[in-house]
């Protein structure tokens, strides 16, 4: 039975004032029945850690770099992340694909030295709205999804978030029907890989504009086992109703 997943990523968002909302959030959901992850920028990692120790809050990184240490200017290791008090990192999310050209390779790579390091990796698909137009969908998702996640998955160190670039920020969502087409269309791909066992533990979120609004329909989509929130995750006021209909799901 896979355990549902909350994940918040902030993005280039917040400051040691949003730690106020991320106390607020991990009191109320102390002793939830579904996992909560925040993704905090770097900067945030530490005091973040620090902040949810006493609730059952996870803390991950937004990013990692594929060698351990070296001369990577302004790069974070996943070592560093682990030291820093992470237990999970966002990968490939779409807007590093586009603002650093990072590639499913790149994205593998990162994900191997991640794993090794011990964190659970959340691997980001999506397919731009070009694609979609041209119904070239699964065919995206399917060629990110095989280079993007590296051997050895398991239901601990592996999460795949589907988020279609349309869909971040804009507030719109793909019809109930498209999520789940992708979201089955993932489960069968990890299944055929890596077996049925770790194919079926493997927790699949989905992503784009996810609101208090729309999260229960979402939620209860087949394969749609969690949600990976931007916007709405900077608030306990809006995340933590997301929260809750997971919890209900
Ligand atoms: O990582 C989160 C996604 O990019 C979704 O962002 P959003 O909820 O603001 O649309």
């Amino acid at each position: 039975m896979r355990r549902k997943l909350a994940a918040g990523n902030w993005k280039m968002n917040g400051t040691t004032q949003s730690l106020k909302d991320l106390s607020a959030l991990g009191s109320a959901h102390k002793g939830s029945g579904v996992d909560i992850l925040i993704c905090p920028p770097a900067t945030l990692l530490a005091p973040a850690v620090q902040t949810v120790s006493r609730s059952d809050i996870r803390i991950g990184g937004q990013d990692c770099h594929d060698q351990t240490n070296g001369a990577h200017t302004g790069d974070i290791s996943a070592e560093m992340l682990v030291d820093a008090g992470a237990s999970a990192v966002i990968l490939g999310h779409s807007e590093r694909r586009a603002d650093h050209h990072e590639t499913s390779e790149d994205v593998r790579a990162k994900a191997k030295a991640a794993q090794a390091a011990g964190l659970m990796t959340v691997i980001c698909l999506g397919e731009s709205l070009l694609q979609r137009e041209a119904t070239n969908t699964l065919d995206i998702i399917g060629a990110q999804l095989s280079l993007s996640v590296p051997d050895g998955a398991t239901g601990e160190n592996l999460v795949v978030a589907y988020e279609p670039i349309w869909a971040i920020g804009s507030g719109l969502t793909p019809t109930p029907d498209q999520i789940g087409e992708v979201h089955d269309f993932m489960r069968t791909r990890l299944e055929r890989r890596f077996g049925a066992g770790v194919g079926r533990s493997v927790r699949l979120l989905y992503g784009g504009s996810v609101k208090p609004e729309n999260a229960a329909e979402i939620f209860a989509i087949s394969n749609v086992d969690g949600a990976l929130v931007g916007g709405a995750s900077l608030s306990a006021k809006d995340f933590s109703p997301i929260i809750s209909a997971l919890e209900a799901s």
